[in-house]
């Protein structure tokens, strides 16, 4: 049976008075891998801005992970954010922290108390994108791949029903975006929703899931042309 995550109908996303996207209708499922593609300035950020609630849904019909987004209160983002994890292209991971304490951090900010319910939560999220023995590492210690893997591990601490990772490999060579893919097919694998944006076409071509294009402020779905 599948079930929607997400739903957009006949929604225009503006940046300031430019019209971005408009007549956006998307539907995305529960265990579905969603890619998002396009050019520079096409609007692929706007759209996930849009959908964590960065940006305000002003015009059309929007409900994420039981959310309505055209009624979203302010109060209420931070419970939407909970049930969604964001990865970003430069990780965001405190500085001036190490790996255990920046997962700390959100774990508390997001209302749990119990010190071993944490300690267990960090090292499962850990585990799963194989970084479990980085714990007491600074993020400036480890590589731009292993703070990928610990931003996407922290992304998972509250078990959100939707990753949205905007450009997660932006910054990483080749070889370590695939590494990086390599983690979130697995994540997908085990049943979590993943929206990506990204321009790197050869990690397209290389794990190829159902594909939407951001073009002339419109988005449509693209059938991937596979390579024998
Ligand atoms: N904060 C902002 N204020 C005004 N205009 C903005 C803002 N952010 C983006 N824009 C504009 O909105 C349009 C879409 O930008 P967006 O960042 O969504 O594109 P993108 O496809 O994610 O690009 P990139 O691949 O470079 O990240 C662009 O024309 C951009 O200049």
């Amino acid at each position: 049976m599948s079930q929607s995550v997400l739903s957009l109908k006949n929604v225009t996303i503006y940046q300031e008075e430019k019209t971005v996207l408009t007549e956006v209708n998307l539907e995305v499922n529960h265990g579905e891998f969603l890619y998002i593609i396009g050019k520079t300035g096409s609007g692929k950020s706007s759209l996930m801005k849009t959908l964590y609630a960065d940006l305000t849904l002003t015009e059309g019909e929007g409900s994420i992970v039981g959310f309505d987004l055209a009624t979203l209160k302010e109060n209420d983002i931070p419970f939407l954010r909970r049930k969604i994890g964001i990865v970003f292209q430069d990780f965001k991971l405190l500085p001036d922290r190490n790996i255990d304490d920046n997962m700390l951090f959100v774990l508390k900010a997001t209302g749990w108390t119990d010190i071993e319910d944490m300690q267990n939560k960090i090292e499962e999220v850990l585990n799963k994108v194989g970084m479990r023995d980085f714990g007491r590492k600074m993020p400036h210690q480890l590589s731009g791949g292993e703070q990928q893997r610990v931003a996407i591990a922290r992304a998972l601490l509250n078990d959100p029903e939707l990753i949205l990772a905007d450009e997660p490999t932006g910054n990483l060579d080749p070889q370590t975006s695939v590494e990086v893919l390599e983690v979130l097919k697995k994540i997908n694998a085990n049943g979590k929703t993943i929206i990506m944006a990204t321009h790197d076409y050869a990690l397209l071509m290389k794990f190829p899931f159902k594909t939407l294009k951001c073009e002339d402020s419109k988005i449509f779905e693209v059938i991937q042309q596979r390579t024998a």
